[in-house]
């Protein structure tokens, strides 16, 4: 059965001392929930994340890494320095790192098969432009963002898998998806890995929603019956706004 993810995407946020005040917020309130919580802080703050949540069931994960054992990539992060720290999620593909660093389909893909080969959960996110939903090409990009970076994996390779839809035009600009326009994403989602694969690794696969998750909108985009949680950008630099949207997992 699938799980409830409520994940928080620190993006470039949140120094050290700002980053330990957050996590002790969030360790202190944490309600009992059936969700599974994670945390993204910045590379330099991951190992002291890990070491502060030891006795917490919140899990800290990250936001990128690189597709290359080791070697000469100067400023890049490899699976196995992740590893080495006790984080073994790693979010791949979000659209800042399509837009602004160029990681294409093929890029994400190698990413992707990385982080599998060395036995990481992979965060996967993809999500269509605003042009292409003024198109009407929606579907058909999400389609080809899945094929692309996915859709060569073997089928036991699912069981590591979180997609994360995340609309461009929803990300950080307060816009969301209405929880029916997440809803009919997600669904065609679950279509498109049934045909590719089968009904029951679609049915396995947790699909979170991310783009402009707020308190006030959350219980309503979460109660969506494809909808598997969340992952929240500026709303989880807030301590109770993150812990408000964990709430709202049904
Ligand atoms: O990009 C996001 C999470 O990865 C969403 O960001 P916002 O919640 O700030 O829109």
């Amino acid at each position: 059965m699938r799980s409830k993810i409520v994940a928080g995407n620190w993006k470039m946020n949140k120094n050290l001392a700002e980053t330990e005040v957050l996590l002790a917020e969030l360790s202190a309130k944490l309600p009992d929930t059936k969700a599974e919580v994670m945390v993204a802080p910045t590379f330099v703050n991951l190992s002291a994340a890990v070491d502060q949540l030891k006795s917490s069931s919140i899990e800290v994960v990250a936001q990128n890494m690189h597709f290359a054992e080791n070697g000469a990539y100067t400023g890049e992060i490899s699976a196995n320095m992740l590893l080495g720290i006790g984080v073994d999620t790693v979010i791949i593909g979000h659209s800042e790192r399509r837009a602004y660093f160029g990681e294409t389909d093929e890029i994400l893909a190698k990413k992707v098969v990385a982080a599998l080969g060395k036995n990481m959960r992979v965060m996967f996110c993809f999500g269509e432009e605003l042009e292409d939903r003024k198109s009407s090409n929606h579907f058909k990009i999400v389609e080809s963002q899945l094929k692309n970076a996915l859709f060569s994996l073997d089928a036991s390779a699912w069981s590591k898998i979180i997609l994360a839809y995340e609309p461009v035009w929803a990300i950080g600009t307060g816009e969301t998806a209405s929880p029916e326009q997440a809803q009919e994403m997600h669904a065609f989602i679950r279509k498109t890995i049934t045909n590719a694969y089968d009904a029951g690794i679609a049915n396995n696969v947790s699909i979170l929603y991310g783009g402009s998750v707020k308190p006030n909108n959350a219980v309503e985009i979460f109660s969506k019956p494809d909808v598997d949680g969340g992952l929240i950008g500026g709303a989880a630099l807030v301590a109770d706004d993150f812990i408000a949207i964990i709430n709202a997992i049904a």
